[in-house]
């Protein structure tokens, strides 16, 4: 049933993230599912995406046209491809609906691509949408800046079998928060893929280790690695709800915004 509540399309409909959001959103009383996407040619298309995840009709049909879902909403939610988000980014901005991405694995060029559809709307992207890593963003920024290069800095994260890019979005987050910390650009530092004679670690260098396995929702180490003694920064999620919820609140947040490229600092309101 139509209503006044904002209206909400999950991209992704069958994907783990997207059946997620689609069942928080059918327990919402401040907000409505108004659309479900998937690809041309999924098997789903054309189907109640409540039956289709195997419950109760949800009274929207699973779609593939994304510019028509997003013109009839007030935001999009989107945890699919960076070549699917690429495009939803400049779609969304058409339709001026607030555009949240949880997508990961974002190339250079994606960031740039996004970053040119904010002119137009409100995006809200965070790697990461739980309050704990934004939290732990910025505790980690804090430690960066109190030590200094005695201490290595290691980010160690874990993810299910069926995770397909490395490092993590939240690794690079905390990575991104620890050179930010220590003034200097992650990108002159970050020593990725270890394998085979290395030479000794590099002082000042922020290392990434990825480990994948079984169903891991989402583990994040930041490791400071000094002389005689190490500190442990650490995030374990043990439910996707969480990250779910945070998208969920940001497309909220986003409705009264102008129009630019926020993250779930802004959302939460951790700036310091
Ligand atoms: N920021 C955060 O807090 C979080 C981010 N993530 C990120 O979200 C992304 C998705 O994760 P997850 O749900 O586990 O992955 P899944 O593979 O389970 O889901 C992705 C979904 O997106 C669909 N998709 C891909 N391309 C398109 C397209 N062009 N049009 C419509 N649908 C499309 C896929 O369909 P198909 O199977 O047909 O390709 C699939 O259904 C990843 O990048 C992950 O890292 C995940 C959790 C939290
Ligand atoms: O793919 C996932 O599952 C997750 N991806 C995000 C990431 O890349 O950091 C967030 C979370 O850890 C789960």
């Amino acid at each position: 049933m139509m209503t006044d509540l904002p209206g909400i399309v999950v991209t992704g409909a069958s994907g783990r993230m997207g059946q997620m959001l689609i069942r928080m959103i059918g327990d919402s009383d401040k907000m409505q599912l108004t659309g479900a996407l998937e690809r041309p040619g999924h098997d789903w298309i054309g189907r109640d995406v409540g039956e289709a995840m195997g419950g109760a009709a949800a009274g929207v049909l699973v779609e593939d046209d994304p510019l028509e879902a997003f013109a009839r909403a007030q935001a999009v939610v989107d945890f699919t491809s960076p070549a699917a988000t690429v495009e939803f980014a400049g779609l969304a901005a058409q339709a001026r609906a607030v555009h949240v991405i949880g997508t990961t694995g974002l190339a250079p060029e994606d960031l740039e691509a996004i970053k040119h559809a904010a002119h137009h709307a409100v995006i809200v992207r965070a790697g990461n949408m739980s309050l704990g890593v934004n939290l732990l963003v910025q505790l980690t920024k804090r430690v960066a800046a109190a030590l200094d290069e005695e201490f290595d800095i290691e980010v160690v994260e874990a993810h299910h079998n069926r995770k397909v890019d490395a490092p993590s979005g939240t690794a690079l987050m905390l990575g991104e928060a620890a050179a930010e910390g220590r003034g200097v650009s992650l990108e002159d530092v970050s020593d990725r893929g270890r394998d085979g004679i290395t030479g000794a670690r590099k002082k000042g260098d922020i290392g990434f280790s990825a480990i994948r396995g079984g169903d891991v929702v989402g583990e994040h180490d930041v490791i400071f690695a000094g002389p005689g003694e190490r500190l442990v920064l650490r995030h374990l999620a043990s439910d996707r709800s969480l990250f779910a919820r945070g998208a969920l609140r940001a497309a909220l947040w986003g409705q009264d915004k102008t129009p630019g490229e926020y993250d779930m600092i802004d959302v939460l309101g951790l700036n310091d």
